[in-house]
């Protein structure tokens, strides 16, 4: 009655009542139109949580919305439905339907929802040293160049990289929610900034590209000489194909696989400096296989099983993806008896699955030997998909596999790692957004 008589004036200040009564009818069924279209759910689609008209589930995540996930595939089932803002998301959560999902119809989950998730805000990293190392290795292998950490093109490409975090200090929830709301995207500082970074990087990207087209060889010595080989005899057969594309896929991998590996080694040295005794085993593996002084070569992998075996666990224990990136349907499909139409988001848990219970006992704790079988052989577990699965999987995977063994063994054979035993950083705290990554922490680092 209240809000009528405020219409009323509002509305109709010289008093006809029908008009009024009218606007307030035809309000009610919009809103009734709204609230319809938002709990309308296609035939056997998977159920969810219904969260808020216009928000969705959004305001219900924690900085850690794995945590959420979890709850809500409890009682949903291991996959279900949820929308952030007015997008629909399905969220798979265990291994089955992951793989029935992403691996049985690749090829109608091949999309992405959107570019931009590639680009976050910012956060300074730990150790500075460690990212000019790991995008040192990028550039030689990729681009068949590498940098001396003077150069001030490299650094400039570090420095757009360490401007280019995909994480959120305030944990998942503003990261979901940029990618959620275009025009709040669009207003932040932080993220044009992201984009100015990757012109940035492009830019240097496309001088190197320039320069190795100018001087292709005919032996494949780096992946950007295979490529331009490829590219080239191939490029006058494909529609539209311009050297941007080549910028834009160096591009790409320049700015997916810096960042990330970086993270999981900084996860790694962590977990040592904060695990002594498998430190001690990894180095006396070294020692044995390597020696003080030689070389890692990845062949040494084969006698080195409790080393794959802390590598396998930290895959687990600290999944840099812990939601992976998210894919789009590309064509309306069912799984799993369920339907899921062209356009809808998924997101599949990989964190989810390596804290199965079910999977795993006390999946919480760092315990590498659950990957040794009762000879001390490595056991590799398929419930470990730190790099995705399906066509879509981390294009940098063997690569970062590794550079993950090389670099790490190399670190423990030459230094020691501990922390402030009066003020030991927490492996349980760290940055969630598009990757997980640990809070910045003091090592101890001393040469052996
Ligand atoms: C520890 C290191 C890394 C982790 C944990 C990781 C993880 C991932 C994950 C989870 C995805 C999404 C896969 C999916 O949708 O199923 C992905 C995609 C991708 N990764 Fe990685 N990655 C790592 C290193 C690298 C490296 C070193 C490179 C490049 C040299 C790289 C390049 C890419 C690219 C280009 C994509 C997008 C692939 C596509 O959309 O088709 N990543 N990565």
């Amino acid at each position: 009655m209240v809000f009528g008589k405020l219409f009323s004036t509002i509305l109709n200040p010289v008093g006809s009542s029908w008009t009024v009564e009218l606007v307030l009818v035809a309000i009610c069924v919009a809103i009734a139109i709204l609230l319809r279209n938002w709990l309308k759910r296609p035939s056997n689609y998977p159920p969810g949580p219904l969260g808020i008209p216009g928000l969705g589930v959004i305001p219900f995540l924690s900085t850690f919305p794995q945590r959420e996930f979890l709850k809500w595939s409890k009682k949903y089932g291991p996959m279900f439905s949820a929308r952030f803002g007015l997008q629909k998301w399905v969220v798979l959560n265990d291994y089955d339907s992951v793989v029935q999902t992403l691996v049985k119809n690749s090829q109608s989950f091949h999309g992405r929802p959107s570019i931009r998730l590639f680009i976050e805000t910012w956060t300074p990293l730990g150790i500075e040293i460690l990212i000019h190392a790991v995008a040192n290795v990028f550039c030689t292998f990729n681009l068949g160049k590498r940098f001396d950490y003077d150069d001030e093109k490299f650094n400039l490409l570090v420095k757009c990289i360490l401007n280019e975090k995909h994480t959120h200090p305030a944990g998942f929830n503003p990261t979901i929610f940029r990618l959620t709301f275009p025009l709040c995207r669009n207003k932040l500082s932080k993220v044009e900034r992201s984009v100015i970074n990757e012109i940035s990087i492009a830019g240097i990207v496309r001088q190197v590209v320039k320069d190795s087209t100018d001087k292709i060889e005919t032996e494949d010595k780096n992946m950007m000489n295979s490529y331009l080989n490829k590219s080239l005899s191939i490029a006058s057969s494909i529609e539209g194909y311009t050297t941007e594309d080549t910028v834009g896929f160096f591009t790409d991998l320049f700015i997916g696989g810096t960042e990330t590996l970086t993270s999981q080694l900084r996860w790694g040295f962590l977990t040592m400096a904060l695990h002594p005794e498998y430190q001690t085993r990894v180095r006396c593996e070294i020692d044995d296989v390597i020696g003080r002084n030689g070389t890692a070569k990845l062949s040494d992998q084969s006698k080195m099983p409790f080393t794959r075996a802390v590598i396998a666990e930290l895959l687990r224990f600290r999944t840099l993806g812990p939601l992976s990136l998210p894919r789009a349907a590309v064509k309306d499909v069912t799984v799993q008896g369920y339907k899921i139409p062209k356009g809808t988001n998924v997101s599949s848990g990989p964190s989810l699955i390596v804290t199965h219970e079910k999977i795993w006992e006390t999946p919480h704790l760092f315990i590498p030997d659950r990957h040794l079988d009762p000879d001390g052989n490595f056991v590799s577990s398929k419930y470990i998909l730190p790099f995705g699965a399906g066509v879509r999987s981390c294009l940098g995977e063997n690569l970062a596999r590794a550079e993950l063994f090389l670099v790490f063994v190399a670190t423990l054979q030459n230094f020691e790692l501990s922390v402030d035993e009066n003020k030991p950083p927490s492996l349980d705290e760290g940055r969630s957004g598009i990757i997980y990554t640990p809070n910045p922490f003091n090592l101890i680092i001393n040469q052996r």
